[in-house]
This record gives structure tokens, sequence and C-alpha cells, in this order.
């Protein structure tokens, strides 16, 4: 069987996963609350014939679904976790929200999950033509964003029988996914405080809410004497209530700490911390804290991501409609200037050898359709729990252009274009890609050679140890 029939299968199932992707962007659900999504997931493997365990390592909305026997044994990792305020209308091109203050698929991964299963079930029918010795292992991981939901699946052992592991994002550019992403430490910093008549006996209560300012400014110290690369965020969790005539007993940061190494975030984690217990001391407060979840810096696998590369090639340049010029075009209307002359320093820098005129051409597109050139350099961008499957086995991802050009993720505009045709294809190239190179991985041990051989060149004799504490588990 020829990769050109595995395209062609996949299209002719195009419409089941399109209606499983808009309905999970239908239901954005937060972290390990993946209840309505997950079940789209299990709808269509269900029906492709894959065996499912749900509910794997103590997180009830994730799961392994597995095709064929034998080796080799190839993973594809999928999301569908959503992210919370950012809720929006579907093709409209000016930010409204759905629901005030609900959630929204502002990261694509209404997308990303079909697209892994898009991916999965292109091997499931190869190996089934072909009665090839592989197994396909799709991994439905919830909590991607804030809550790590690969780190306990890591953590678990689940992903030691692999050979090779493959995933994808959208993006609003198509590329082999070559730079690496930021280690993190997601941390809740809980104060407790004393109560009082904010009036009456101030002098009595004790304010957790002063202390969580206190630290916020700390860290606002912190960030200059820190790597420039480092990202320190924090969002309150708890105010200690809405009464200014209370003083609040009770207050909760949750911060992320960002770093290119996980020893990096390891150790400004433990700076935020003394810097916290500095708050409490001034304010005569307890401090507690608590690691929610941690990821590792993600480590592109050369010999992988350079197999998704050439496959891209036969799947590039990506190619769209008028129609769909058109919708994008309006998403692209709201870009900034600035942003856009930064898209016009970016492909010049891909594509030393085209001029201006053309240049121009690719850096005004509203969705773009080239593969760009495949580097191992480039700027990390954010987290991701895939971070933690790179450094127990190779691992290579591709980023498939599906959302307006020059837009970043977590914005209106990705929520917006998440029903539509443009992202629709998106998935379906991803999926693709990854299947083609899956094939090649089942047809070409040396490659799988090839691939463990990097990945044990890298990791020079350390080994990967969840950054998770044993005793901390998921929470919704
Ligand atoms: N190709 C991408 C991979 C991850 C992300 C992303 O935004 N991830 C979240 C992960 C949040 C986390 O768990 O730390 C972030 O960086 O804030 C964006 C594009």
């Amino acid at each position: 069987m020829d990769k050109a029939k595995v395209i062609a299968i996949l299209e002719a199932k195009k419409q089941t996963f399109i209606e499983a992707s808009d309905q999970i962007w239908e239901t954005p659900e937060l972290r390990f609350a993946t209840n309505q999504s997950v079940e789209q997931h299990y709808q269509v493997l269900m029906s492709e014939g894959f065996h499912i365990k749900k509910g794997v390592a103590n997180m009830k909305n994730a799961y392994v679904a597995s095709y064929g026997t034998g080796s080799p044994v190839i993973g594809i990792l999928g999301e569908y976790d959503a992210l919370s305020n950012l809720s929006q209308v579907a093709d409209l091109a000016e930010e409204k929200a759905v629901e005030i203050g609900g959630n929204g698929h502002a990261c694509g991964h209404n997308l990303l999950g079909i697209g892994a299963i898009a991916g999965a079930v292109g091997v499931k029918e190869y190996l089934e033509e072909t009665g090839q010795s592989g197994t396909i292992k799709l991994y439905g991981c919830p909590a991607e964003e804030g809550g790590c939901g690969k780190s306990y699946l890591a953590r678990a052992g689940l992903f030691d029988d692999l050979d090779i592991a493959l995933s994808w994002h959208p993006m609003d550019k198509t590329a082999a996914w070559g730079s690496s992403s930021l280690a993190v430490y997601h941390v809740d910093y809980h104060f407790k405080g004393t109560a009082a008549h904010a009036a009456g006996a101030p002098e009595l209560g004790r304010s957790a809410l002063d202390a969580a300012e206190l630290m916020n400014i700390g860290v606002q110290y912190l960030r200059e004497h820190i790597i420039d690369e480092a990202r320190i965020h924090y969002a309150y969790k708890d105010t200690g209530g809405r009464s200014p005539n209370v003083v609040q007993a009770s207050s909760t940061l949750f911060y992320y700490i960002r770093a290119p190494k996980i020893e990096q975030a390891k150790d400004i984690f433990e700076r935020v911390n003394r810097i916290a217990e500095g708050a409490a001391l001034m304010t005569d407060t307890k401090l507690s804290i608590h690691i929610d979840s941690a990821c590792y810096n993600y480590i592109p696998n050369k010999t992988v991501t350079t197999n998704l590369h050439e496959n891209l090639k036969l799947l590039t340049p990506l190619s769209f409609t008028e129609e769909e010029y058109a919708y994008e075009q309006k998403y692209f209307d709201t870009v900034s200037n600035q942003v856009k002359a930064d898209i016009f320093d970016y492909v010049h820098a891909a594509f030393p050898d085209l001029d201006d005129e053309q240049i121009n051409q690719l850096a005004n597109e509203p969705i773009s359709s080239p593969l760009y050139p495949l580097t191992f350099s480039g700027k990390a961008i954010g987290s991701t729990d895939v971070g933690d499957v790179s450094w127990i086995v190779p691992t290579g991802q591709v980023f498939i252009a599906c959302e307006p050009h020059g837009t970043p993720a977590h914005s209106w505009q990705w929520v917006a274009n998440g029903k539509s045709s443009v992202a629709h294809k998106g998935f379906m190239t991803a999926g693709k890609a990854m299947a083609l190179s899956a094939i090649d991985l089942i047809n070409n041990p040396e490659l799988i050679k090839q691939a463990k051989k990097d990945h044990f060149e890298f990791l020079q004799g350390r080994s990967y140890v969840c950054a998770i504490p044993d005793d901390v588990m998921p929470e919704e």
C-alpha cells in the first residue's frame, strides 16, 4: 500500500473527523475535566476498531488506544483541553464571547486531538492492509494547559514501551518542529491569615491578600536577576473574598515558572519559594507551597523530525480556495503592522533567495502556504508536556498552518477560526504527515535505530525523572 492510498483513505473519513473536532470546539473543557471531549474521541476510535484503555494513570479522561501487534511500537499524542476566559463566537472577525468568562479552544486542541486520531487511523489502515508487524498507540492526554497530563502518563511509565512518539500542534506556519520548549513548574502559593473587621479591629487581622501582593512585588524584583529566557507568570486563584471591610484571611496565587532547562526552572522555583516565605514573614501569615504539576523542556529528535519534514514536503505547499483566503483575510486584517513587519523579516530569513516581491507575497498570505525550512535552532515557544515524552522516547512533531497568519496561540482569533475549513484541512495535513512518518518508521528499522542513537547521545547518561513529586496527583 503506497502513501497516496493512505492519504486517500483518510480523506474519505474526513467528515467523521470534522464532526468530532467541531463538537469538541462546542464543549470547551478545562484541564482534567475533559469529560465530553474525550467521549468524541472514544466514538471515533471505537468505530475504527481500536482497543481503548480508559482512565489511565489516575486521570479519568486519559486513555491509551491501540491497534496492531508487535514491534515497532509507535505512539501518537493527542490533546483536547481548552482555556478559560477565551469564549469566542465562531467565524466572527471581532472579539465577542459566546458566554462571557466561558472557556474556548484558543490553542486549537479540538483540532490537535482529532489530527492525532487521523494519524493513528492512517497507520491502522496501513497495518491492516499490509499485515505488517507494528503497533500504533494513541495517547489521549488531558490537561496540556497548566496540568501537564502527559507528565503523569510519563510518571506512570506509559510511554516506556514506545519506540517513537509523534505529535503536532496547530500554528500559523507549517514546519517540522525543530525548536525546544520551556520547562515549567506550576505552583500554588497559599497564604493563611486572620480575619477581622477592617475598620474596627485591623490590628487583630493578618492579611493573606497583602502577603500575595508582596510576594508578587518580590518576584517583580527577582525578574531582573534571572536568565533572560526565563518566564514567570501568575494568576490569582483566591483573593480572600469580595469584602473590603474584612481583612482577607486567605489567598492563593498560581505561578508558572519557566526556563529552557528543568534544572534552571527548579532553581528559580526555589528562589520564588524564598520570596513567598519572605512575604509570609512580613505579613505574619502562614504559607503553604504546593507543586501542581511540572514538565520538561522539549527535545526534538533529529532523525524523527527530519523524516517528518520529508513527509511534509509531499503535503505542501498547502492549497486553499479563494473563499478560504477571503475567510482568513478578515482575521489577518486584525494583525498589527508591527507583527506584519516581523512576518516579512521572518520570511526573509527563512527564504533568503526570494526577492522582496516574493517575500511580500508570502508574508501577506492570510493563511500561510509554504513549508518552512527545517532548523534545529529557533526560539522556544511556550511549554508543552510533550517535553516529558521527548526525554523518554525519540519524539518528533510538526506545526501545521491552520490558524490565521500572524495571530498568536491563546487568542480569540484562534477560537473563532477553530471550526473553519482551513482548520479542518490543517488537522488532516497533520494526520497525514504523522501517518506517513509512522509508515516510514515501520518499514525502516534503521531509522528507528538512528533515532534511538540520537536520543541516547542527547541524554548523555541522564535519565528522565518526573518533576512532579510522587505524592502529587492530577487535580481538576
Ligand atoms: N506548539 C505549542 C505548544 C504549546 C503551546 C502552549 O501555549 N502551551 C502552554 C502550556 C501551559 C503549560 O502547561 O505550562 C503554554 O506555554 O502556556 C503553544 C504552542
